[in-house]
C-alpha cells in the first residue's frame, strides 16, 4: 500500500482560451476540474498503474464536500479529515500560448489536526510508502518533519516532493526518494543550474544530507536519476504538444514507485517515471494507464557516469 498525504488539496479548474488578456473577461474555450494537489495527483496516477493506494490530508467546507465527492467518483481510496476553518482552495490553470496558474491559499488546519492525522497513519504497515508531497500550510509549518518524527523509526519509506525547508527539515529521515525539479534543486543551494555535471552535483549533495534516490525533473528536457547505489540514469524528454503540464511531476514520482515496486531496477522505475510525466503533460489532468504504457516505449535512457 501506498499512503499519500496532502495536507493542501485543491479543486484544479483547468481553463483553456485562444488568448489570455488581462484586464479583461476572458471565456474559455474549453473547461475540467479534477481533484488535486501533488499527493492526491500521485494517489490517481498510482492507482491507473494497478497500484493499491490511499490519499490522506485536510479538506474543510463546502468545496471539501465537492472535493470528497469527486474522489469518489474516481474510485480512490481516502481517509480525509475535515478541519473547521476555512474551505478546500480551488486552483485556476489557465492554458494559452503559455500556461497560468493561481493557486489558493486553503484552509487554516492546526497542530491537532496534524496529531490526528499522524493517528491514521500509525496503522500503516512495517515498510509501506508513506508519500508528503505538496504545500504546507502556514498555519503547520514544519508538518512533514513533525509527521515523520512521530512514526516508529524504520516503519515507513518516506517520499518527499516538497520545496525549500520544508524539503531539507525531512532529509535527515532518510527519504526514499524525492524529486526537486531543476528550479526547486537550484534553489536549494541558491544557485542556477545550467549543466547535467551541475544536475549530477547538486543531486548528490541532496544524498549526502540524507535522501536515498534522487529524481531530478526537467520538464520538456526529461529527468535525471541518481541512485543510492550510486548509480546514475538520465531519461531523455519525448517530443510532442503539451496539452497541460500540471501533475507532470507528480505523476513521475507515480511511475517510479509503480516501477520500483513492480521490478525493482532503477531503470524500469525511471522509464515508468518518465512515462507517467511524459503522458500527463501531453493530457488535461492527469494521465490513465493506457496513455502511460503507450509513451514507455519511447522513453530512451542513458546511463551517466557515477558521482566519484
Ligand atoms: N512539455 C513537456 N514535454 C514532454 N515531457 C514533459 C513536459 N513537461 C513535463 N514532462 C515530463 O514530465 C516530467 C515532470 O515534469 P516537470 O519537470 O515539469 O515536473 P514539475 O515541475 O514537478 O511539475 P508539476 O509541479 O506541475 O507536477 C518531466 O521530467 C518530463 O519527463
Ligand atoms: O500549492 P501546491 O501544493 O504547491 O501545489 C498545488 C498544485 O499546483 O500542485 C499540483 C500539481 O503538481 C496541482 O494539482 C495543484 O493545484
Amino acid at each position: 500500500m501506498i499512503t499519500t498525504i496532502t495536507l493542501n488539496p485543491a479543486i484544479d479548474c483547468i481553463i483553456k482560451v485562444k488568448k489570455l488578456q488581462p484586464g479583461t473577461l476572458n471565456r474559455a474555450v474549453e473547461e475540467a476540474v479534477f481533484p488535486g494537489g501533488k499527493g492526491v495527483n500521485v494517489s490517481l496516477v498510482l492507482s491507473e498503474l494497478g497500484m493499491d493506494t490511499c490519499c490522506c490530508g485536510f479538506l474543510a467546507g463546502a468545496t471539501g464536500k465537492a472535493y470528497e465527492a469527486m474522489l469518489e467518483e474516481r474510485g480512490l481510496k481516502q481517509q480525509f479529515q475535515f478541519v473547521t476553518n476555512g474551505f478546500t482552495r480551488i486552483n485556476t490553470k489557465v492554458s494559452a500560448m503559455e500556461e497560468t496558474e493561481i493557486n489558493g491559499a486553503g484552509p487554516v488546519p492546526g497542530w491537532e489536526d496534524v496529531d490526528r492525522l499522524c493517528q491514521v497513519i500509525q496503522s500503516l504497515a512495517d515498510g509501506d510508502f508513506l508519500v508528503l508531497s505538496g504545500n504546507v500550510p502556514s498555519s503547520i509549518k514544519g508538518a512533514y518533519e513533525y509527521i515523520l518524527k512521530n512514526m516508529p523509526e524504520g516503519k515507513v519509506k518516506p517520499v518527499v516532493d516538497v520545496t525549500g525547508e520544508e524539503l531539507k527539515k525531512t532529509l535527515p529521515y532518510h527519504p526514499f526518494l524525492i524529486k526537486p525539479n531543476l528550479e526547486e534543486l537550484g534553489d536549494l543551494f541558491g544557485v542556477r543550474i545550467k549543466t547535467e555535471e551541475e544536475v549530477k552535483h547538486y543531486a548528490g549533495e541532496l544524498q549526502s544530507a540524507g535522501a536515498r534516490n534522487v529524481l531530478v525533473s526537467m520538464g520538456a528536457l526529461g529527468m535525471l536519476l541518481l541512485t543510492e547505489d550510486a548509480r546514475a540514469f538520465f531519461a531523455e524528454g519525448v517530443k510532442g504538444e503539451a496539452a497541460n503540464t500540471v501533475g507532470a511531476g507528480d505523476s513521475a514520482v507515480a511511475g517510479f514507485l509503480a516501477g520500483w515496486e513492480q521490478s525493482h531496477d532503477w531503470e524500469k522505475a525511471l522509464r515508468l517515471a518518465a512515462a507517467a510525466g511524459t503522458a500527463t503533460a501531453f493530457t488535461y489532468g492527469t494521465a490513465d494507464g493506457a496513455a502511460i504504457r503507450r509513451v514507455e516505449g519511447q522513453i530512451q535512457i542513458r546511463m551517466l557516469e557515477a558521482l566519484d
